[in-house]
């Protein structure tokens, strides 16, 4: 399966910058090994659907939980999916935090997303306490399970520990492969033998410099990219790192 390499932008770029991102990377992008995705700002995806380079597909960082109607400023994944969406990021950490989602609204927006044809890319991943007493593969394989309630096999799940994220703190490949390799069990027991071709990606700190390593662990297929994302110059790096 091909690795990925999810760029979320997170709250940044206007649709003009975004437009002027995808153009540059256009222009000096050598194509890898790696799929690229861009997580952008709902109002920005017009702009990337229309000038990423062929091959790089486009993100959302959210979606509805609900189909259509009376729901005032929500984005729908018909919506999405009317403007090139391929997958779209549920249940990040930030949403989790300031927005106040559920497990159970995660997995709804998972299996909207799903049955749009939008592959969600589902977040999971424990803060500085639960590390601290060691309880991090019990917390994230409890967040899953409730996560993934409904939600079929056309899915990735990236793991993101809180605390790595923004930080410059990066969990080291072998504390990424844990529970990579616990997620990957977890999958296989609610997917059977479609766990293997289910992504799971790594998330937090991640650089040109760290993500060979990360992605080298055997149930490490990718990487969740923030600060890192936002320059081309380190999205070719780290596209680099990956041939
Ligand atoms: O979605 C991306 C993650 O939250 C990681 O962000 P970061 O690379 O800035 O630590």
């Amino acid at each position: 399966m091909k690795t990925l390499l999810a760029l979320n932008w997170k709250m940044n770029k206007t649709p003009s910058e975004a437009r002027a991102w995808a153009e540059d990377l256009a222009e000096r992008l050598s194509p890898g090994d790696a799929e690229l995705a861009v997580m952008a700002p709902a109002i920005a995806l017009p702009a990337l659907a229309a000038h990423l380079p062929a091959g790089v597909s486009v993100g959302a960082q959210d979606l509805s939980a609900h189909e259509s109607g009376a729901y005032t400023g929500e984005i729908s994944a018909a919506m999405l999916v009317d403007v090139g969406t391929r997958y779209a990021v549920v249940g990040h950490s930030e949403r989790r935090e300031y927005h106040g989602e559920s497990d159970a609204t995660v997995a709804a927006k998972a299996r909207q997303a799903q049955q749009n044809g939008i592959t969600p890319i589902v977040c999971v991943g424990e803060g500085l306490d639960a590390r601290e007493r060691g309880e991090q593969v019990p917390y994230t394989l409890a967040q899953l399970a409730g996560s993934l309630e409904g939600v079929g096999e056309d899915v990735v799940v990236a793991y993101e520990p809180v605390w790595a994220i923004g930080t410059g703190k990066t969990a080291t490949a072998d504390d990424a492969e844990e529970l990579a390799s616990a997620i990957r069990e977890a999958l296989r027991e609610r997917y059977g033998d479609a766990a293997e071709e289910v992504r799971v990606l790594y998330g937090g700190s991640v650089k040109p410099d760290n993500i060979a390593a990360i992605c080298a662990k055997p149930n490490v297929n990718g990487a969740l990219v923030g600060g890192a994302s936002l320059k081309v110059p380190d999205v070719l790096g780290m596209n680099d790192a990956l041939k």
